[in-house]
């Protein structure tokens, strides 16, 4: 039976195509919602979405899903718990999108600096107004804290350096793969940054990072940009410190942002002179979307073909583990049983195993994380199989 995909987003014509050659039951239905997905993926294998919401009645009402691929970087829409409980796979497409956000974040930077958005709605109105327009700083030379510094704040980072601006950036890993200073505190970095540009996530960590005491970090007139999650700002202290402090703030990501493409919208940062707001489009570039498909139908070939996810986001980073057993054994029906047979008996947990076969089929490698460590006894009745070669047990 042909395993059935289903793509509940806009997703490129073309690679719709590549699926469907791969032999997939391919369905395209880019318009369903959030409520409609328990009912139309019940009944499915992969499931591919880009911000539509795939909720706990989505993963708990499947009866077949194994993999989630969310076509694009943030994995937030999706309810990971309950894939998790489950054994759903979840996987992303990080970086395909990048250049696409950072370039829409340079052109917010000089939006709100240069008023372009009021400027055109201005001359849509009739009106002339060289004089109020007259006043942008300029960028060179102006500091640029990024705040993220992932696969999109790289890329903002590169090309604000091409700006000539100070960029100074702030992570919880380390910097690597641009040259710009590296802070550890907020507090020590808002107050020096012209300009802040937020790439993060949206985890327990970063919701409602952006709140008063971070606004109160910032200097009088400083430009604020979100093209990461709504959920990092707290839009009314937001709100607050616009009128305290004069911010000028672009964002691409905002509370109550509607599920559909198009429609009405409402939102108290709408009427603010000081706030623009774009349409969720950071990654809606021909290439970006493009190299996402891209990437999507590399994942989905490659699950097909080996059964490996790329990309998987609820891997456990960490298990329970404690302890790492190596048997290296001839490459026999029943010698993997005989091993396990012993470690079952000695009421072991294996967290994770992986077995791998040389070159020429004769001998195997089989590595096993154990939670508890393995007894000499059990160690020798390993080692007196006959089709084991060695045994290693090591604590980790
Ligand atoms: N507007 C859009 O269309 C659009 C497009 C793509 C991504 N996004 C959003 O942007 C986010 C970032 O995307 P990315 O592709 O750069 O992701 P990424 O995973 O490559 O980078 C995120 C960075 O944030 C860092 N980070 C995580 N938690 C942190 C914390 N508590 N404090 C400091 N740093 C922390 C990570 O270490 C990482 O370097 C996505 O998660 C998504 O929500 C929006
Ligand atoms: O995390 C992402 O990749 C972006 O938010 C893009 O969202 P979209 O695919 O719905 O445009």
């Amino acid at each position: 039976m042909k395993l059935k995909v289903l793509i509940a987003d806009k997703f490129p014509e073309k690679y719709i195509q590549e699926l469907k050659d791969l032999d997939l039951e391919v369905i395209y239905e880019p318009k369903l919602g959030e409520n409609d997905l328990p009912k139309a993926a019940e009944d499915v294998d992969i499931l591919v979405v880009r911000s539509t919401v795939v909720n706990e009645e989505t993963i708990n009402n499947s009866k077949k899903l194994n993999l989630i691929i969310r076509a694009g970087s943030g994995v937030n829409n999706i309810a990971i718990s309950a894939a998790n409980k489950k054994g759903i796979y979840v996987a992303n497409c990080p970086g395909m999108n990048a250049v696409a956000v950072a370039e829409l974040t340079i052109g917010l930077m000089i939006a709100l600096d240069r008023f372009i958005p009021d400027n055109v709605a201005d001359f849509r109105n009739g009106i002339w107004n060289k004089d109020k327009y007259s006043k942008g700083k300029g960028l060179k030379g102006k500091t640029l804290g990024i705040i993220g510094v992932g696969n999109i704040g790289k890329e903002v980072a590169k090309r604000a350096l091409a700006f000539e601006m100070n960029v100074y950036g702030k992570d919880i890993s380390r910097i690597e793969g641009v040259q710009i200073k590296d802070f550890s505190e907020m507090d020590q970095l808002l107050p020096l940054c012209d300009i802040v540009t937020i790439h993060l996530p949206a985890t327990p960590q970063t919701k409602g990072l952006f709140n008063k005491q971070m606004f109160s970090y910032m200097k009088n007139g400083a430009y604020l940009i979100n093209t990461s999650r709504h959920d990092i700002i707290v839009e009314e202290d937001l709100l607050e410190a616009i009128k305290e402090k004069n911010l000028r703030v672009a964002l691409d990501v905002f509370k109550g942002e509607p599920e559909g493409k198009s429609g009405e919208v409402k939102s108290p940062l709408q009427n603010n002179p000081n706030i623009y707001v774009t349409h969720h489009i950071g990654a809606s570039t021909e290439q970006a979307q493009d190299a996402v498909a891209e990437e999507t139908v590399r994942i989905i070939k490659h699950y097909v073909h080996s059964g490996v996810i790329d990309h998987w986001v609820n891997r456990a980073k960490v298990t329970d583990a404690k302890y790492q057993l190596v048997v290296k054994h001839y490459d026999k029906p029943g010698v993997l049983a005989s091993v396990l047979d012993v470690i079952r008996q000695g009421n072991i947990n294996i967290e994770e195993i992986e077995n791998i076969i040389f070159e020429g089929g004769i001998a195997a490698c089989c590595t096993m994380k154990l939670k508890l460590p393995a007894t000499a006894e059990m160690l020798k009745q390993i080692s007196e199989n006959p089709n084991v070669i060695s045994v290693s047990h090591v604590e980790i």
